[in-house]
């Protein structure tokens, strides 16, 4: 069983993370539960620091919350000297109110609203990533009423197909996100960004997709923006101080996954951009990415317990725990494959092959296919390993089931960052209209 960051098994046989033994997370905390393991988190953070400032270049590294989106994360990626990419108010809100510097928070999205917009505005963060004419016009006509001067950097698609799942490939021409490089939709757009009184274009922004393990992509990638500079350049002597590169850098989720260290990716695109933007003449742009999953995904653990189980000879034991595709979507989305031990007898061997089934009255609702274990009791604890990105920022409240609690662990103590959601919290929206209320209480 493969055990990132600061996990292992202690010698009770239990699963270990951050020093803190999850029978006793378990049993101060309940099930389902996420644990991340803050002290990976930050030297992720670190590793693509020390990278960026061994090339030399001048950079920011957002970590893109959408990955992993609470209050205790962004001040850590605060502390840890990361800018921060949002998506929705509901990001740009949690960051701001965990009090996140405004002026390194860049805002993205496809379909930002006026009201967005105007918050992101009032609130003066760093730089909004333009994605398409319409958004640019409303930024223009509001920063205009509000008499403020915006950095920009406008998205582009470069062209580039990752080699990803088909479903997060976001690089492509045929794209919801962007202008396209290829027809000449970049080209104008930077030509009128430019004549636009309160827009300050900084550059220009690509990401080509998601867990990625080459680095060839991402090398097309900074050529293709490296020629498109050069004919705006050329055309119309516009110079981009900022490129940002996205983000989309694989992990380890299951044997056979071969990520490379963060510093290669890094040392891939620096040295890329080294070469391609060279010919420009001008100073080296400044470059910008935004990893998300890379920050937390092999930092996250969910514990949960085993419940029921169906042993149907000869085909299939399925074995159900108090999770499932609420908290973990991935698999019933894209098919995404996990690994699991049993945390609280995990240096026993593998007796038996079952698979994991959630609570979700879906028959999709499965975490795992086909896994070895010891043989599984209910009580047991299962963990499920590399799920801190995606997990609880994609996570649902489908039939009614409460969201868990986030617990960070590190140098033997957990602290709370995210309460366990309780039954009230599930009817605290609703609201029953007066009639309704009164036919309740009389039938
Ligand atoms: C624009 C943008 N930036 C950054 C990310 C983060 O990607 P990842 O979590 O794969 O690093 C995404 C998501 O794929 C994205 O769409
Ligand atoms: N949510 C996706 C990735 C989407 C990336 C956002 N652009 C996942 O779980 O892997």
């Amino acid at each position: 069983m493969f055990l990132h960051g600061t996990s292992k098994i202690n010698d009770q046989g239990h699963l270990e993370i951050g020093g803190c033994d999850t029978t006793s997370l378990k049993a101060q905390y309940g099930t389902p539960l996420y644990i991340i393991d803050e002290q990976s988190v930050r030297n992720r953070c670190q590793e693509y620091i020390d990278a960026f400032k061994a090339s030399g270049l001048k950079f920011q590294v957002a970590y893109a919350s959408k990955a992993f989106c609470v209050m205790a994360m962004c001040r850590l990626a605060e502390e840890e000297g990361m800018s921060l990419d949002v998506v929705s108010d509901g990001e740009l809100y949690t960051a701001l109110e965990a009090g996140f510097p405004a002026d390194r928070i860049h805002f993205h999205g496809n379909n930002k609203t006026p009201e967005e917009i105007e918050m992101a505005l009032d609130a003066e963060i760093g730089c909004f990533v333009v994605d398409n004419l319409v958004e640019l016009h409303i930024l223009q006509f509001i920063a205009a009423e509000k008499n403020k001067k915006v950095n920009v950097l406008l998205r582009v698609t470069p062209g580039v197909e990752a080699h990803t799942h088909e479903y997060i490939s976001t690089g492509q021409t045929d794209s919801k996100f962007g202008f396209d490089i290829g027809n000449g939709s970049a080209y104008e757009a930077v030509k009128l960004a430019e004549t636009q009184a309160n827009i300050h274009l900084l550059g220009i922004h690509s990401h080509i997709g998601s867990q990625i393990f080459e680095v060839d992509g991402f090398q097309m990638a900074v050529q293709r923006v490296a020629e498109f500079a050069a004919s705006v350049k050329e055309g119309l002597n516009i110079g981009f101080k900022v490129v940002n590169l996205g983000g989309g850098f694989g992990i380890r989720y299951v044997d056979g996954d071969t990520p490379l260290h963060v510093s290669q990716y890094v040392k891939a695109i620096t040295d890329a951009v080294k070469v391609h933007f060279a010919d420009l003449g001008s100073e080296l742009p400044e470059i910008w990415v935004e990893p998300g999953r890379s920050i937390v995904g092999e930092a996250g653990t969910t514990l949960y317990t085993v419940g029921t189980s169906k042993d149907i000879p000869g085909v299939r034991k399925y074995v159900a725990v108090d999770g499932g595709m609420t908290d973990n979507p991935r698999p019933a989305l894209y098919e995404s494959k996990y690994e699991a031990l049993l945390a609280n007898r995990a240096q026993e061997k593998p007796e038996e092959t079952v698979s994991i089934a959630g609570k979700c009255c879906e028959s999709g609702d499965m975490l795992i296919w086909d896994l070895e274990l010891p043989k599984v009791a209910a009580g047991d604890l299962l963990a499920v390993t590399c799920t801190g990105a995606y997990n609880y920022s994609m996570a649902s409240n489908y039939n009614r089931i409460r969201k868990p609690a986030v617990v960070f662990v590190k140098d033997g103590q957990s602290k709370l960052v995210v309460r366990r959601e309780s039954l009230a919290d599930i009817i605290s929206h609703d609201v029953v209209p007066a009639n309704t209320a009164k036919e309740t209480v009389t039938s």
